[in-house]
């Protein structure tokens, strides 16, 4: 079978004159036809068109509503118009402090484009409470925040502290570390740990960090399942908080090494977040590439139509030893900076934080940073200036996501926190857009299938066009979500708006740099597509005639440059 592609590459009025260019692609083998002759948009006047909305009923051209998209991000785009879009996006920790509905509303208005849940925290039916409540804000409010369920791991962590919220440990303190399970109240300066091997493996001398430091003990005496402790950097015990321990200056690696990545526990919680139908599974203290494999292919024997994307949280030394292969097989990876900083030298962490950022985005998988962005608006109303960097370093390195930990989990000002990551998000690209200062990266190719591989160069091609004829915005249809993502990708100058016509792969797209997601049904007709897209984004005020659009598709594999008409 001998197939031909072509681009089309149609300008609509001004000026009238169509540029036909021919990209010489060896013939594919597999592939069924996809060259057809586009007819002109502006031929088709007024057509008559009726599309299915939602359910399948038909829906006159100029319904609105048959086109999804997030009520902020309309706000947002009627007001500051498109080419000022967010491209960054931005992940919140659900914790106490915003379980509720109205507060995660409030969220949702503030930007939050995923929720993530810590399996580490709460109780299966406070998470699936706070599941059901952002279902509903996407539902009744127009949203499409997605959800992320973050496993629990098998790292060495302490009990809840007995109901408290916190302890203070000052200097001095002497503190008891134990793995014997106390029925009611626990004795006075006394910390539960959940690993059984604990008492055995410390050894006296050794240095015990609380949450990678935050707090300090030094080991001074073991007496049966209790090791005792002296309190050497105060601070703030949080309940579950992550344990380490080092000896001469790194960290200690024996036993709790061979605990599995997958816990028994968290696989009852995969199985619950694969019932739930969350969109992310982010795996904690992933070692190596096959636990992904596993985990993807759990998932897909158990939930027939499931997409769930797979996070790789990189926050141990082995993630960082064998980090190329854990990125390829997962759908996407987190810096996971709490953790990592506990496990390598705290100066060591930007440098990963670059490495990991670059990888995702050469290897096309979305990439969180993570963890004490804004760590001070746990407790202020405003972020320390250091931290405003730190945020504008991830944004500036084009990371696709920011996520707040504690700020939004359990700090006074959740809301507030989110703010300055949005604002800070929109300064630091619209001065980079405006200086034009970024580095150009040189993205290999991905894809495996010859069709994948056109796919990127018409990706590459369109978001290059893009910018050199500075245009408004980049349209992509896409079924699977794949070329949407080889789009943000190139990181182009303008938004990329993203028609699909699946509700969770909307979600999944909302992880991603530069994304605006929309639902639409389609056809394997562009012009249609296009008239009806047109329509319905003017109807909304979302776009006007004259606007400047280059438009790729999934189906069809073109490119088109055209004015709004
Ligand atoms: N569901 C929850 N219920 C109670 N407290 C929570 C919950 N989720 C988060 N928190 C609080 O917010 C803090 C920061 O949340 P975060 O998700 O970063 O957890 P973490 O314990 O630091 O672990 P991880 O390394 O998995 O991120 C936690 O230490 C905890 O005190
Ligand atoms: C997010 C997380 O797990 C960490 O920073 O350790
Ligand atoms: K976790
Ligand atoms: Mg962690």
């Amino acid at each position: 079978m001998s197939v031909s592609h072509s681009l089309n590459l149609r300008l609509f009025a001004p000026p009238p004159t169509a540029i036909p260019t021919h990209a010489s692609l060896p013939p594919p083998t597999l592939l069924f036809p996809r060259h057809r002759r586009l007819p002109s948009l502006r031929a088709s006047s007024s057509p008559e068109i009726l599309v299915s909305d939602n359910n399948g009923v038909p829906a006159p051209l100029s319904d609105p509503s048959s086109i999804e998209v997030d009520s902020v991000t309309e706000a947002e785009l009627k007001e500051n118009g498109f080419r000022s879009t967010r491209r960054t996006k931005l992940v919140c920790t659900v914790g106490p402090a915003t379980c509720g509905f109205e507060q995660l509303e409030a969220l949702a208005v503030g930007g939050m484009n995923v929720a993530r849940i810590n399996m580490c925290h709460g109780t299966r039916e406070w998470h699936k409470e706070v599941i059901d409540r952002v279902r509903r804000l996407n539902h009744e409010k127009g949203f499409a925040v997605a959800i992320m369920m973050d496993t629990e791991g098998s790292e060495i962590h302490m009990g809840d502290l007995g109901g408290a919220s916190s302890v203070k440990a000052d200097d001095g303190e002497i503190w008891t570390f134990s793995v014997r399970a106390f029925d009611s109240t626990l004795p006075q300066h006394t910390i539960n740990v959940n690993y059984e091997g604990f008492a055995e493996d410390v050894q006296v001398g050794d240095e015990l960090l609380v949450d990678g430091g935050m707090v300090r003990f030094e080991v001074i005496q073991k007496i049966g399942p209790d090791v005792e402790c002296r309190c050497t950097d105060p601070g703030l015990l949080l309940p579950r908080a992550n344990l380490t321990f080092w000896r001469n200056g790194s960290l200690v690696r024996e036993r709790n090494a061979m605990l599995p990545t997958i816990s028994s526990k968290d696989w009852l919680d995969i199985d619950f977040g694969i019932a739930e139908g969350v969109d992310f599974i982010a795996i904690s203290f992933v070692k190596s590439a096959e636990v992904i494999t596993h985990l993807k292919s759990y998932i897909a024997a158990r939930s027939r139509d499931s997409d769930i994307s797979v996070i790789a949280k990189i926050e141990s030394i082995d993630s960082l030893k064998n980090l190329e292969e854990i990125i390829q097989a997962a759908d996407g990876a987190m810096v996971a900076r709490g953790d990592l900083g506990a496990q390598i030298p705290l100066e060591q962490v930007p440098s990963a934080q670059q490495r990991i950022v670059q990888l995702c985005r050469q290897l096309n998988k979305p990439v969180i940073v993570a963890s004490q962005l804004l760590e001070s608006m746990i407790e202020y109303p405003t972020p320390t200036r250091a931290e405003v960097a730190d945020v504008s370093e991830a944004v500036r390195q084009r990371a696709d996501a920011l996520m707040l930990s504690g700020e939004s989990a359990m700090g006074q000002y959740p809301e507030k926190a989110l703010t300055v990551l949005r604002s800070v998000s929109l300064r630091i690209e619209k001065w980079w857009r405006d200086e034009k200062r970024y580095e150009a990266m040189l993205l290999p190719s991905v894809g495996s299938y010859f069709s994948e591989k056109i796919s990127e160069e018409i990706c590459n091609s369109a978001a290059k066009m893009a910018n050199n004829l500075e245009v408004d915005a980049l349209f992509v249809y896409t079924k699977t979500g794949y070329m949407a993502s080889l789009l943000s990708r190139c990181r182009p100058d303008c938004p990329i708006f993203a028609f699909t016509t699946t509700p969770s792969v909307r979600r999944r797209l909302n992880l991603q740099w530069g994304l605006i997601p929309f639902r639409l049904s389609f056809s394997d007709d562009m012009e249609s597509n296009l008239n009806r897209t047109f329509a319905l984004l003017k109807a909304r005020n979302l776009i006007k005639s004259g606007d400047l659009v280059i438009a790729v598709s999934d189906m069809l594999q073109s490119i088109q440059v055209m004015n709004v008409p």
